[in-house]
Protein backbone atom coordinates (compact mmCIF):
# COMPACT_ATOMS: atom_id res chain seq x y z
CA UNK A 1 0.00 0.00 0.00
CA UNK A 2 1.51 3.44 -1.08
CA UNK A 3 0.80 6.36 1.10
CA UNK A 4 -2.49 5.99 2.19
CA UNK A 5 -5.32 5.28 5.16
CA UNK A 6 -4.16 2.97 8.77
CA UNK A 7 -1.37 0.81 7.26
CA UNK A 8 0.47 4.43 6.69
CA UNK A 9 -0.49 5.60 10.44
CA UNK A 10 1.44 2.63 11.67
CA UNK A 11 3.51 2.87 9.87
CA UNK A 12 7.21 4.71 10.48
CA UNK A 13 7.83 5.10 6.94
CA UNK A 14 6.40 7.32 3.70
CA UNK A 15 6.03 5.27 0.60
CA UNK A 16 6.15 6.91 -2.77
CA UNK A 17 5.19 5.04 -5.93
CA UNK A 18 7.23 5.96 -8.67
CA UNK A 19 5.01 8.70 -10.57
CA UNK A 20 4.28 10.49 -7.12
CA UNK A 21 8.14 10.23 -6.76
CA UNK A 22 8.89 11.52 -10.04
CA UNK A 23 6.89 14.09 -9.75
CA UNK A 24 8.65 15.87 -7.11
CA UNK A 25 12.14 16.27 -9.69
CA UNK A 26 9.68 19.08 -11.98
CA UNK A 27 9.40 21.29 -8.67
CA UNK A 28 12.87 22.45 -8.81
CA UNK A 29 15.05 24.28 -10.90
CA UNK A 30 18.15 22.58 -10.58
CA UNK A 31 17.87 19.91 -12.79
CA UNK A 32 20.24 18.56 -14.84
CA UNK A 33 20.67 20.01 -18.74
CA UNK A 34 20.52 17.05 -21.38
CA UNK A 35 24.47 16.68 -21.62
CA UNK A 36 24.91 16.76 -17.68
CA UNK A 37 22.01 13.51 -17.91
CA UNK A 38 24.15 11.84 -20.74
CA UNK A 39 27.47 11.82 -18.82
CA UNK A 40 25.37 10.57 -15.43
CA UNK A 41 24.20 8.04 -17.83
CA UNK A 42 27.28 7.18 -19.02
CA UNK A 43 28.49 5.80 -15.87
CA UNK A 44 26.32 2.98 -15.77
CA UNK A 45 26.33 0.95 -18.76
CA UNK A 46 22.96 0.31 -18.48
CA UNK A 47 21.04 3.24 -16.74
CA UNK A 48 17.96 4.43 -18.57
CA UNK A 49 17.40 8.14 -19.11
CA UNK A 50 13.74 8.42 -17.31
CA UNK A 51 15.43 6.83 -14.38
CA UNK A 52 18.03 9.52 -14.00
CA UNK A 53 15.46 11.79 -14.47
CA UNK A 54 12.29 10.49 -12.67
CA UNK A 55 14.46 8.84 -9.60
CA UNK A 56 17.84 10.28 -9.12
CA UNK A 57 17.16 13.75 -9.51
CA UNK A 58 14.56 13.76 -6.51
CA UNK A 59 16.88 11.89 -4.65
CA UNK A 60 19.15 14.44 -4.94
CA UNK A 61 16.47 17.19 -4.27
CA UNK A 62 16.11 15.21 -1.17
CA UNK A 63 19.72 14.83 -0.21
CA UNK A 64 20.34 19.01 -0.82
CA UNK A 65 17.32 19.20 1.64
CA UNK A 66 19.39 17.04 4.31
CA UNK A 67 22.73 18.46 3.62
CA UNK A 68 21.35 22.04 3.74
CA UNK A 69 19.18 21.43 7.41
CA UNK A 70 22.82 19.49 8.86
CA UNK A 71 24.50 22.46 8.18
CA UNK A 72 21.84 24.43 10.05
CA UNK A 73 21.94 22.27 12.65
CA UNK A 74 25.51 22.25 12.87
CA UNK A 75 25.66 26.66 13.34
CA UNK A 76 22.65 26.33 15.72
CA UNK A 77 24.77 23.82 18.17
CA UNK A 78 28.08 25.63 17.94
CA UNK A 79 26.13 28.33 18.99
CA UNK A 80 24.25 26.40 22.12
CA UNK A 81 27.89 24.71 23.13
CA UNK A 82 29.79 28.69 22.92
CA UNK A 83 31.86 27.45 20.11
CA UNK A 84 33.94 29.90 17.64
CA UNK A 85 31.96 28.01 14.66
CA UNK A 86 34.95 24.42 13.69
CA UNK A 87 34.10 23.36 10.42
CA UNK A 88 30.93 21.09 10.12
CA UNK A 89 31.99 17.01 9.30
CA UNK A 90 31.41 15.74 5.83
CA UNK A 91 28.16 15.06 6.18
CA UNK A 92 28.25 10.68 5.53
CA UNK A 93 25.66 8.79 3.11
CA UNK A 94 25.65 4.84 3.85
CA UNK A 95 24.58 3.02 0.69
CA UNK A 96 23.46 -0.80 1.51
CA UNK A 97 21.84 -3.69 -0.47
CA UNK A 98 23.27 -7.35 -1.92
CA UNK A 99 26.28 -7.89 -4.46
CA UNK A 100 24.65 -7.26 -7.97
CA UNK A 101 21.64 -4.56 -6.82
CA UNK A 102 23.20 -1.95 -8.11
CA UNK A 103 25.38 0.08 -5.30
CA UNK A 104 28.24 0.70 -7.38
CA UNK A 105 25.87 2.35 -10.01
CA UNK A 106 23.57 3.96 -7.51
CA UNK A 107 26.52 5.64 -6.06
CA UNK A 108 28.05 6.66 -8.91
CA UNK A 109 25.36 8.21 -10.00
CA UNK A 110 24.63 10.00 -6.85
CA UNK A 111 28.19 10.89 -6.06
CA UNK A 112 28.07 12.25 -9.75
CA UNK A 113 24.60 14.21 -8.98
CA UNK A 114 25.35 15.69 -5.25
CA UNK A 115 28.70 17.50 -7.03
CA UNK A 116 26.39 19.26 -9.35
CA UNK A 117 24.77 21.28 -7.03
CA UNK A 118 25.34 25.11 -7.53
CA UNK A 119 27.60 25.06 -4.66
CA UNK A 120 29.85 21.85 -6.16
CA UNK A 121 30.28 19.91 -3.11
CA UNK A 122 33.22 17.64 -2.74
CA UNK A 123 31.59 14.12 -2.96
CA UNK A 124 33.95 11.16 -1.83
CA UNK A 125 32.97 7.85 -2.28
CA UNK A 126 34.31 4.93 -0.35
CA UNK A 127 33.86 1.28 -0.70
CA UNK A 128 34.04 -1.11 2.03
CA UNK A 129 35.43 -3.76 -0.25
CA UNK A 130 39.03 -2.19 0.42
CA UNK A 131 37.95 -3.23 4.34
CA UNK A 132 37.93 -6.76 3.43
CA UNK A 133 40.62 -8.78 5.30
CA UNK A 134 43.76 -9.90 2.43
CA UNK A 135 43.12 -13.70 0.86
CA UNK A 136 45.74 -14.89 2.70
CA UNK A 137 44.24 -14.07 6.12
CA UNK A 138 40.62 -15.08 5.08
CA UNK A 139 41.93 -18.50 4.00
CA UNK A 140 44.37 -18.76 7.48
CA UNK A 141 40.55 -18.37 9.11
CA UNK A 142 38.86 -20.66 6.46
CA UNK A 143 37.18 -17.68 5.31
CA UNK A 144 37.26 -17.92 1.65
CA UNK A 145 34.12 -19.01 0.67
CA UNK A 146 32.50 -16.45 3.18
CA UNK A 147 34.05 -13.39 1.66
CA UNK A 148 31.28 -10.53 2.16
CA UNK A 149 30.32 -11.70 4.95
CA UNK A 150 30.41 -9.41 8.29
CA UNK A 151 33.76 -12.16 9.81
CA UNK A 152 35.23 -11.20 6.48
CA UNK A 153 36.06 -7.23 6.92
CA UNK A 154 38.60 -5.54 9.24
CA UNK A 155 35.74 -4.02 10.75
CA UNK A 156 37.46 -2.49 13.87
CA UNK A 157 38.96 -0.66 10.87
CA UNK A 158 36.10 0.42 8.83
CA UNK A 159 34.88 1.79 12.18
CA UNK A 160 38.06 4.02 12.81
CA UNK A 161 38.01 4.72 9.37
CA UNK A 162 34.34 6.50 9.64
CA UNK A 163 35.05 8.01 13.04
CA UNK A 164 38.06 9.81 11.56
CA UNK A 165 35.85 11.42 8.85
CA UNK A 166 32.96 11.93 11.88
CA UNK A 167 35.81 13.40 14.17
CA UNK A 168 37.08 15.96 11.49
CA UNK A 169 40.08 15.02 10.48
CA UNK A 170 42.05 16.59 7.42
CA UNK A 171 42.99 13.62 5.97
CA UNK A 172 41.55 9.82 5.83
CA UNK A 173 43.19 7.15 4.08
CA UNK A 174 41.22 4.19 2.99
CA UNK A 175 42.42 0.93 1.58
CA UNK A 176 41.34 -0.45 -1.50
CA UNK A 177 39.98 -3.94 -3.36
CA UNK A 178 40.85 -4.79 -6.91
CA UNK A 179 37.84 -7.26 -8.19
CA UNK A 180 40.77 -8.57 -11.34
CA UNK A 181 42.90 -9.89 -8.50
CA UNK A 182 40.36 -10.43 -6.07
CA UNK A 183 42.23 -9.46 -3.10
CA UNK A 184 42.92 -6.46 -1.00
CA UNK A 185 45.84 -3.83 -2.55
CA UNK A 186 47.95 -3.42 0.51
CA UNK A 187 50.01 -0.17 -0.66
CA UNK A 188 46.90 1.55 -2.54
CA UNK A 189 45.19 4.02 -0.46
CA UNK A 190 42.31 6.56 -1.18
CA UNK A 191 43.42 9.61 0.61
CA UNK A 192 39.66 11.07 1.86
CA UNK A 193 40.43 15.00 2.08
CA UNK A 194 37.92 16.84 4.11
CA UNK A 195 35.18 16.78 1.62
CA UNK A 196 31.59 17.84 2.19
CA UNK A 197 30.07 14.61 1.35
CA UNK A 198 31.18 11.11 1.62
CA UNK A 199 29.32 8.14 0.42
CA UNK A 200 30.27 4.94 1.66
CA UNK A 201 29.16 2.12 -0.22
CA UNK A 202 28.97 -1.66 0.50
CA UNK A 203 27.02 -4.63 1.44
CA UNK A 204 26.95 -4.64 4.83
CA UNK A 205 27.34 -0.79 6.57
CA UNK A 206 24.22 -1.18 8.04
CA UNK A 207 24.81 -4.01 10.27
CA UNK A 208 24.13 -2.85 14.11
CA UNK A 209 27.32 -3.42 16.43
CA UNK A 210 28.54 -6.18 17.53
CA UNK A 211 28.06 -7.49 21.19
CA UNK A 212 30.93 -8.20 22.47
CA UNK A 213 32.85 -10.48 24.43
CA UNK A 214 32.40 -8.64 27.81
CA UNK A 215 28.41 -8.60 26.51
CA UNK A 216 28.73 -4.87 26.06
CA UNK A 217 27.73 -3.24 22.35
CA UNK A 218 30.11 -1.32 20.54
CA UNK A 219 29.73 1.17 17.56
CA UNK A 220 29.01 0.19 14.49
CA UNK A 221 29.77 2.49 11.22
CA UNK A 222 26.09 3.17 10.88
CA UNK A 223 25.90 5.22 14.05
CA UNK A 224 28.27 7.69 11.90
CA UNK A 225 25.86 8.48 9.05
CA UNK A 226 23.43 11.12 8.64
CA UNK A 227 21.80 9.58 5.87
CA UNK A 228 21.30 5.93 4.56
CA UNK A 229 19.93 4.33 1.17
CA UNK A 230 19.00 0.54 1.13
CA UNK A 231 19.11 -0.67 -2.56
CA UNK A 232 16.25 -3.35 -2.59
CA UNK A 233 14.88 -6.24 -5.30
CA UNK A 234 13.61 -8.87 -5.04
CA UNK A 235 16.04 -11.99 -4.71
CA UNK A 236 15.73 -14.52 -7.81
CA UNK A 237 16.13 -10.83 -10.08
CA UNK A 238 19.30 -9.73 -8.26
CA UNK A 239 20.32 -13.69 -8.97
CA UNK A 240 20.24 -12.82 -12.22
CA UNK A 241 21.77 -9.92 -12.37
CA UNK A 242 24.45 -11.79 -10.80
CA UNK A 243 24.86 -14.30 -12.93
CA UNK A 244 24.54 -11.94 -16.40
CA UNK A 245 26.87 -9.56 -14.91
CA UNK A 246 29.19 -12.52 -14.30
CA UNK A 247 28.67 -13.64 -18.10
CA UNK A 248 29.46 -10.60 -19.55
CA UNK A 249 33.03 -10.31 -17.33
CA UNK A 250 33.60 -14.12 -18.67
CA UNK A 251 33.48 -12.18 -22.06
CA UNK A 252 35.68 -8.73 -20.82
CA UNK A 253 37.74 -8.72 -17.44
CA UNK A 254 38.08 -12.06 -17.46
CA UNK A 255 39.95 -12.60 -20.38
CA UNK A 256 43.22 -10.64 -18.95
CA UNK A 257 45.52 -13.42 -17.46
CA UNK A 258 45.60 -11.31 -14.35
CA UNK A 259 42.19 -12.14 -13.23
CA UNK A 260 41.67 -14.06 -10.29
CA UNK A 261 38.51 -15.78 -12.79
CA UNK A 262 40.64 -15.84 -15.60
CA UNK A 263 40.00 -19.57 -15.43
CA UNK A 264 36.40 -18.96 -16.09
CA UNK A 265 37.20 -17.72 -19.48
CA UNK A 266 37.34 -21.20 -21.15
CA UNK A 267 34.14 -22.36 -19.87
CA UNK A 268 31.25 -22.88 -22.12
CA UNK A 269 28.49 -20.47 -21.19
CA UNK A 270 26.58 -23.13 -19.76
CA UNK A 271 29.46 -23.95 -18.01
CA UNK A 272 30.14 -20.33 -16.60
CA UNK A 273 26.40 -19.87 -15.60
CA UNK A 274 26.27 -22.79 -13.31
CA UNK A 275 29.06 -21.43 -11.64
CA UNK A 276 28.09 -17.87 -11.15
CA UNK A 277 25.08 -19.71 -10.05
CA UNK A 278 27.37 -22.28 -7.69
CA UNK A 279 28.78 -18.78 -6.26
CA UNK A 280 25.29 -17.44 -5.80
CA UNK A 281 24.12 -19.84 -3.88
CA UNK A 282 26.61 -20.66 -1.73
CA UNK A 283 27.85 -16.86 -0.68
CA UNK A 284 26.28 -14.10 -1.44
CA UNK A 285 22.80 -15.68 -1.67
CA UNK A 286 22.85 -16.68 1.83
CA UNK A 287 24.93 -13.61 2.42
CA UNK A 288 21.83 -11.46 1.51
CA UNK A 289 19.60 -13.23 3.33
CA UNK A 290 21.44 -14.02 6.68
CA UNK A 291 22.98 -10.51 6.90
CA UNK A 292 22.21 -7.69 4.29
CA UNK A 293 18.45 -8.13 4.10
CA UNK A 294 18.20 -8.14 7.86
CA UNK A 295 19.58 -4.39 8.07
CA UNK A 296 16.69 -2.71 5.26
CA UNK A 297 14.69 -1.17 7.61
CA UNK A 298 17.41 0.95 9.39
CA UNK A 299 17.75 2.96 6.48
CA UNK A 300 16.77 6.43 6.22
CA UNK A 301 15.26 5.54 2.33
CA UNK A 302 14.68 2.43 0.25
CA UNK A 303 14.77 2.11 -3.71
CA UNK A 304 12.92 -0.71 -4.61
CA UNK A 305 13.62 -1.67 -7.77
CA UNK A 306 11.60 -3.79 -10.82
CA UNK A 307 13.23 -6.78 -12.62
CA UNK A 308 14.39 -4.47 -15.21
CA UNK A 309 16.24 -2.40 -12.65
CA UNK A 310 13.38 0.65 -12.87
CA UNK A 311 12.31 1.94 -9.11
CA UNK A 312 9.10 0.81 -8.47
CA UNK A 313 8.98 2.59 -4.62
CA UNK A 314 10.54 4.47 -2.68
CA UNK A 315 9.85 4.14 1.06
CA UNK A 316 11.84 7.02 3.07
CA UNK A 317 11.51 7.39 7.16
CA UNK A 318 8.73 9.79 8.61
CA UNK A 319 10.16 13.11 10.63
N1 LIG B 1 19.86 1.43 -12.64
C1 LIG B 1 20.34 0.44 -13.41
N2 LIG B 1 19.87 0.23 -14.67
C2 LIG B 1 20.35 -0.78 -15.42
N3 LIG B 1 21.28 -1.67 -15.03
C3 LIG B 1 21.80 -1.52 -13.80
C4 LIG B 1 21.36 -0.46 -12.92
N4 LIG B 1 22.04 -0.59 -11.75
C5 LIG B 1 22.85 -1.65 -11.92
N5 LIG B 1 22.72 -2.22 -13.13
C6 LIG B 1 23.45 -3.42 -13.61
O1 LIG B 1 23.30 -4.45 -12.62
C7 LIG B 1 24.57 -5.09 -12.36
C8 LIG B 1 24.97 -4.91 -10.89
O2 LIG B 1 25.19 -3.52 -10.65
P1 LIG B 1 26.39 -2.99 -9.73
O3 LIG B 1 26.20 -1.52 -9.61
O4 LIG B 1 27.70 -3.50 -10.26
O5 LIG B 1 26.01 -3.75 -8.38
P2 LIG B 1 26.71 -3.87 -6.97
O6 LIG B 1 27.67 -2.73 -6.81
O7 LIG B 1 25.56 -3.78 -6.01
O8 LIG B 1 27.38 -5.23 -6.95
C9 LIG B 1 25.56 -4.46 -13.32
O9 LIG B 1 25.65 -5.34 -14.43
C10 LIG B 1 24.93 -3.13 -13.71
O10 LIG B 1 25.30 -2.77 -15.03
C1 LIG C 1 33.84 -7.68 -2.83
C2 LIG C 1 32.43 -8.04 -2.39
C3 LIG C 1 32.49 -8.82 -1.07
C4 LIG C 1 31.61 -6.73 -2.19
O1 LIG C 1 32.15 -5.92 -1.16
P1 LIG C 1 31.58 -4.50 -0.58
O2 LIG C 1 32.25 -3.36 -1.33
O3 LIG C 1 30.10 -4.46 -0.74
O4 LIG C 1 32.01 -4.49 0.86
C5 LIG C 1 31.72 -8.90 -3.48
O5 LIG C 1 31.65 -8.21 -4.67
C6 LIG C 1 32.39 -10.27 -3.70
O6 LIG C 1 33.37 -10.37 -4.36
N1 LIG C 1 31.81 -11.33 -3.10
C7 LIG C 1 32.39 -12.65 -3.06
C8 LIG C 1 31.68 -13.67 -3.88
C9 LIG C 1 31.77 -13.39 -5.37
O7 LIG C 1 32.82 -13.65 -5.97
O8 LIG C 1 30.78 -12.91 -5.92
Amino acid sequence: MANGGHAAESSPYVELERAAWARLASSGDDALDAVEIERVRGLGDQLDLDEVEQVYLPLSRLLSLYVGAAGALHRRQEEFLHRTQPPRTPFVIGLAGSVAVGKSTTARVLQHMLAHWPEHPQVALVTTDGFLLPNAELERRGLLQRKGFPESYDRKALLRFVVDIKSGREEVDAPTYDHLTYDVVPDRKVAVRRPDIVIVEGLNVLQPAAVRSDGRTGLAVSDFFDFSVFVDAATSDIRRWYVERFLRLRETAFRDPASYFAKYAALSEAEARAEAERIWDAINGPNLRENVLPTRSRATLVLRKDADHSVRYVRLRKL
